[in-house]
């Protein structure tokens, strides 16, 4: 495996998607094909499929252990066939959340516990983790805000009408996944201004992913 994974995670509505989208841009024109850009839950068919299913806003009855289990059998799916090639072939992979987001959600949020939705993870990705995560750092109420202002509201899944309760509970996860994880952890301000926030985190893929850049 010679290529770098790299993960972003966040509260909904810190805006990891909007920057991702932008930062892409430049970093394609620098590196070309080394680059895939993904995201969880989803990208391929059958992952995308289970996505569908679990932000369903009509599937109200899901119980909180199968939604842990589909994000994991969705994560498997994606790992085995679309970033484990693509780390093979010395890419530089961004992904759109992962096992924290299990972890904080599911594990926190939800209830499940933190250490055994970890362990279920674990079963799922035989422990493979990123070798840096970009937290896009921003309290609750000014994310959530900002999804119920600006995103249109076909676009608002089962996860964003969850409480602010469930909300903090999720980011207090996250707080305690980035304090025991210092080194794995990039904290960015996500409440600067959109384009500091993408300047903030294009500065940080090129310090962490130093070695694609050096090259092209
Ligand atoms: N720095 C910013 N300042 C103000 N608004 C922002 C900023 N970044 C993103 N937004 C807006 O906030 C909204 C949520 O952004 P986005 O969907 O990218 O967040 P996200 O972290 O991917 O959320 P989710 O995890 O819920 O998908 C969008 O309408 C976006 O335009
Ligand atoms: C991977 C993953 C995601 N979630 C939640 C987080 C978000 O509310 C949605 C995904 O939507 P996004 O707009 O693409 O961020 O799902 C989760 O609860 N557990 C997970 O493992």
């Amino acid at each position: 495996m010679n290529g770098k994974f790299v993960t972003f995670e966040g509260p909904d509505g810190a805006g990891k998607t909007s920057v991702m989208n932008k930062v892409i841009v430049p970093i394609k024109q620098e590196i070309g094909n080394r680059l895939l850009v993904t995201r969880e839950p989803g990208g391929n068919k059958i992952s995308e499929e289970i996505r569908h299913v679990i932000l369903n806003r009509d599937n109200t009855e899901m119980d909180y252990r199968t939604e842990a289990l589909l994000y994991a059998a969705a994560r498997r799916q994606h790992l085995i066939e679309t970033i484990l090639p693509a780390l093979d072939a010395g890419k530089l992979v961004l992904c759109d959340r992962y096992v924290d987001s299990s972890v904080a959600y599911q594990g926190a949020g939800r209830g499940i516990g933190m250490d055994q939705v970890a362990r279920m993870n674990e079963f799922a990705t035989e422990a493979l983790l990123p070798a840096k995560t970009i937290y896009f750092d921003i309290p609750v109420e000014i994310g959530l805000n900002r999804i119920s202002k600006h995103r249109d509201s076909s676009k608002i899944d089962r996860l964003d009408v969850e409480t602010t309760a469930f909300h903090k509970r999720v980011h207090a996860g996250y707080m305690e996944i980035r304090k025991n994880n210092p080194d794995r952890f990039v904290t960015i301000d996500a409440t600067q201004s959109f384009s500091q926030v993408v300047a903030d985190t294009l500065d940080t893929i090129h310090q962490i992913a130093a070695e694609y850049f050096k090259e092209s």
